[in-house]
């Protein structure tokens, strides 16, 4: 009895700020490719806000987060920077695809196998069941390598627009030198993925606590760059 009389009285002087701050929103952004298009140079730029100096092929996946604001609230972007090398990514599959809020396809411009290959990838994430109501989009990396353009942005726009996406031309080494523009959105890595989240924003998404994972596996997401961290952490092996 003596407990039921603590507990009104307690709910009677709770006030707004005795309230606990509302959970942060996570958004779970896949980044696919072939291996070597910039997927970790482009998740480890939005993140830490920088080029890395060198990479590794990445194994199995790595995870990066930024928290960001929009509209007054915080949200967290998790990309989930996966393997591009098949031998590497067959035993994560599935767990790329479980709660995606959003897909980011990358291709590199100076590399036109890489841009065949997307069809592969688009299948590979009707087979794990993705809707098409999970927004996509589509990124040509390294436009500063003008004098290599392998991929023009017609074709690009063309194979954007076949599959409604958004298509994005750009650089994860220099986000500001602008691919050939003809229609496609060229515009830098940060822009890219804020309009990822204003989209997801828009769409309230359940909440995701932290990464689905397989027993025995653990897995420390480290701080995002507004955090004052680099966002990195490796699931197998970290490529930064
Ligand atoms: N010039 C230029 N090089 C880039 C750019 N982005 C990535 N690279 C280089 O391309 C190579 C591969 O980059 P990664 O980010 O490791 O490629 P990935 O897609 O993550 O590759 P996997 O992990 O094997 O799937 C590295 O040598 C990068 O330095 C870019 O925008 N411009």
């Amino acid at each position: 009895m003596a407990e039921i009389g603590s507990s009104v009285e307690f709910s009677g002087s709770l006030s707004s700020s005795a309230l606990p701050p509302p959970r942060t929103r996570i958004f779970k952004i896949i980044v696919i490719g072939d291996s070597g298009v910039g997927k970790t140079c482009l998740t480890y730029r939005f993140c830490a806000g920088k080029f890395p100096e060198k990479t590794e092929a990445t194994i199995g996946v790595d995870f990066r987060e930024r928290l960001v604001e929009i509209d007054g609230e915080k949200i967290k972007i998790q990309l989930w920077d996966t393997a591009g090398q098949e031998r590497f990514r067959k035993s994560m599959v599935q767990h790329y695809y479980r709660n995606v809020h959003a897909v980011v396809f990358v291709y590199d411009v100076t590399n036109a196998a890489s841009f065949r290959s997307l069809p592969a990838w688009i299948e590979e994430c009707k087979q794990h069941a993705l809707g098409t109501e999970v927004p996509r989009i589509l990124v040509g990396n390294k436009c500063d390598l003008q004098d290599s353009i392998q991929v023009g942005t017609d074709v690009a726009q063309q194979f954007a627009d076949t599959h409604s996406m958004p298509l994005f031309e750009t650089s994860a080494k220099n986000p500001n030198s602008q691919g050939d523009s003809g229609g496609a959105n060229s515009d830098h890595v940060e822009a890219i993925f804020m309009t990822v989240a204003h989209k997801l924003k828009s769409q309230k998404p359940l909440v995701l606590s932290q990464p689905p994972m397989g027993s025995g596996v653990t897995v420390n997401l480290n701080r995002g760059r507004d955090d004052g961290g680099d966002g990195a952490k490796g699931w197998g092996c970290s490529s930064c």
